[in-house]
């Protein structure tokens, strides 16, 4: 194999591959484009310019769909193959693996065939190429894309968006700076007014890649030729114009031979005293070697960043792969193994958040150091406290005897009652950190790239580890109101041993028995008990922390799944294959970029293989 059929057919086989896995260019994809990479050639020119006659020529062949109206509605990628002189011609789509049409007229109705299976009969066009390949002795080694004819008006039963349709999608394509543009003028219009140099000249301005083809010069009134297009000196272009002759019509009707149309074409040249000086550089078989050529030095050059394309494409790629993981194992032993090492994933991560590594933590600090100071100022003990209180509770416990010295039965229900009044920030203090432990248990699920692609085992994992909280929460409110309810069950004596006595701060040792009753009395007995309640507060400020971590913290991070894995270690085989029941986003992304992968691989050796004449 030379080197020129090699690269062309490395970028066909490339192609080929990229509408298998729908890179087609266009946005939807969230893969890199390989195809948009790829050196191309399109072909585009106004209706009837005679887009359709210069692909046949070029091919040989006609198989390309007629009539009036916009026939072009999909582009059609058509590769050339050649092949061995006096072989069997034939053609196949890509769309029909392994079927050989040998008949060309079989290949024009599956052209229209497939055409509509995407656009339907509405006369819509479509981005979704056709790819079609040809093995023939007649053809060079080229890949050409046939797009929709440009337009001004829309005709019968399509709509007017399609004129600007056809243009927005012709445009996707030789604004490319890969694609080589191949456009087709008749020769019987002013160039000036030619849909296709309009286009090339405001995407390829310097006219570096744009082929100029002018067709139906046999058409041209007599006497006037177009050596000033052809020669370069209407529209200069970096490479030389190409002058056709296609059938006319009524070769077509005729069914005139393509081989004896390219013989009748180069006679035209090789007579023509106009262009006869030209007539080397004439005609469709000049064009498609020289198409043949450029397209193989564009591939050349284009080589070094399709490469660079593809290893990038394949590192992001396998991190990607790294990232779904490997497909899951099928026998439980596996899939037991898979679900341990997923929670054990889960459960560092968690832990993670409560130690420091991850933030999170620190809000349960938050709940000791404000929420349950604040809630112990805002105690209501001002009120339980008051003169009025007081004086009402000590009278209540004392009943019809007054109390003598102390109001020991006083104290002690006011005492009492205001001990009752810790319950509710202790378990307040309880529901806040279950609050942010559950909030954790959350992020950690949702921060375990390998839980990802498992939303059965993590719905399953969180309502573990959730219900292993609520346990934890109800075993810690057991505790702080134990712990409540310890400070109402035996006061600190020393505490009232050391109140100055009654006696001693009157200063007035003579102090009457009314005096007793005065109000002076009862705040001393308010203030009293208001100063114990606040020592106790101040234990229970250090020890409701204590009991929660205990409870809480440290249960949630020794065993917060332990009750979970006891239920594992029971469940069988389907059990286990349910809860690793994928993601179907998930297994058909992994599918697609295993695919993309296995094409970029195969493009890689591909490039590899081929062997340079540098
Ligand atoms: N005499 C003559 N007729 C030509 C030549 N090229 C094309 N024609 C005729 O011009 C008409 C249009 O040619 P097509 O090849 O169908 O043009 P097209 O651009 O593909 O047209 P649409 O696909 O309909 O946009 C046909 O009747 C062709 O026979 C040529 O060089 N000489």
């Amino acid at each position: 194999m030379t080197t020129m059929e090699s690269l062309i057919g490395l970028v066909n086989r490339i192609q080929r591959a990229c509408t298998v896995l729908g890179d087609y260019g266009g946005g939807e994809n969230t893969f890199s484009s390989l195809w948009e990479a790829l050196p191309s050639v399109a072909v585009v020119g106004g209706q009837s310019s005679g887009k359709s006659s210069v692909l046949e020529s070029i091919v040989g062949r006609d198989f390309l769909p007629r009539g009036s109206g916009i026939v072009t509605r999909r582009p059609l990628v058509l590769q050339l193959h050649k092949t061995e002189q006096s072989s069997q011609e034939y053609a196949e789509f890509l769309h029909l693996p392994r079927r050989r049409f040998t008949d060309f007229a079989m290949v024009r109705k599956e052209i229209e065939d497939e055409t509509e299976r995407i656009t339907g009969k509405t006369k819509q066009i479509s981005p979704v190429p056709i790819q079609l390949s040809i093995y023939s002795p007649n053809v060079v080694n080229l890949t050409l894309i046939d797009l929709p004819g440009l337009t001004k008006v829309a005709v019968e039963g399509q709509p007017e968006s399609i004129v600007q349709d056809i243009e927005t999608m012709v445009r996707s394509y030789v604004e490319k700076p890969n694609c080589v543009i191949l456009a087709i003028s008749p020769a019987n219009q002013d160039i000036a007014t030619s849909d296709a140099i309009k286009l090339a000249r405001e995407v390829d301005p310097t006219g570096e890649r744009t082929f100029g083809v002018l067709t139906k010069l046999d058409l041209m009134d007599k006497g006037t030729n177009s050596l000033d297009v052809l020669e370069g000196r209407s529209y200069k272009l970096q490479h030389p114009w190409v002058g056709v002759v296609n059938r006319s019509q009524a070769d077509i009707n005729r069914s005139v031979d393509m081989i004896v149309a390219r013989r009748k074409e180069s006679e035209y040249f090789a007579t023509s005293p106009d262009y006869g000086h030209l007539a080397s550089k004439m005609g469709s078989v000049y064009l498609a070697k020289l198409l043949s050529q450029h397209l193989e030095s564009v591939i050349r050059a284009r080589i070094p960043s399709i490469t660079s394309l593809i290893n990038k494409s394949i590192d992001e790629l396998e991190s990607e792969m790294n990232l779904l993981g490997r497909p899951i194992a099928l026998d439980a032993g596996a899939q037991l193994y898979t679900i341990l090492e997923l929670c054990r994933a889960f459960d560092r991560i968690f832990k993670e958040h409560l130690d420091g590594g991850r933030p999170g933590g620190d809000r349960i600090y938050g709940v000791f150091d404000h929420q349950l100071p604040a809630a112990l100022r805002k105690l209501p003990f001002d009120r339980h406290l008051s003169l009025q209180n007081v004086r009402r509770v000590v009278s209540e416990a004392d009943g019809y005897q007054p109390h003598l010295i102390a109001p020991e039965q006083g104290y002690r229900r006011l005492i009492e009652g205001s001990l009752n009044y810790f319950r509710g920030p202790a378990e307040a203090s309880v529901d806040a950190v279950h609050f942010v432990l559950k909030e954790l248990v959350r992020k950690s699920i949702g921060e375990t790239q390998e839980l990802k692609r498992f939303p059965t085992l993590q719905a399953e994992i969180a309502a573990a580890a959730n219900e292993a909280l609520e346990r934890f929460r109800d075993e810690s409110k057991k505790t702080v109101i134990r712990l409540v309810d310890m400070e109402s069950s035996y006061l600190t004596v020393d505490f009232f041993r050391r109140l100055p006595q009654e006696a001693d701060k009157g200063g007035n040792p003579a102090s009457t028995t009314a005096d007793r009753y005065a109000e002076g009395h009862f705040r001393r007995i308010g203030s009293n008990v208001s100063s114990y309640v606040g020592m106790v507060s101040e234990t229970l400020r250090n020890t409701i922390p204590k009991a929660v971590v205990y409870c809480q913290v440290r249960e949630a991070k020794q065993s917060l799944l332990n009750y979970f894995y006891t239920q594992l270690a029971k469940k069988e085989g389907k059990q286990l294959s349910q809860m690793l029941d994928e993601d179907p986003a998930l297994m058909e992304r992994r599918l697609q970029c295993a695919k993309r992968l296995e094409l970029y691989k195969a493009a890689r050796d591909e490039i590899d293989s081929v062997s340079w004449a540098r």
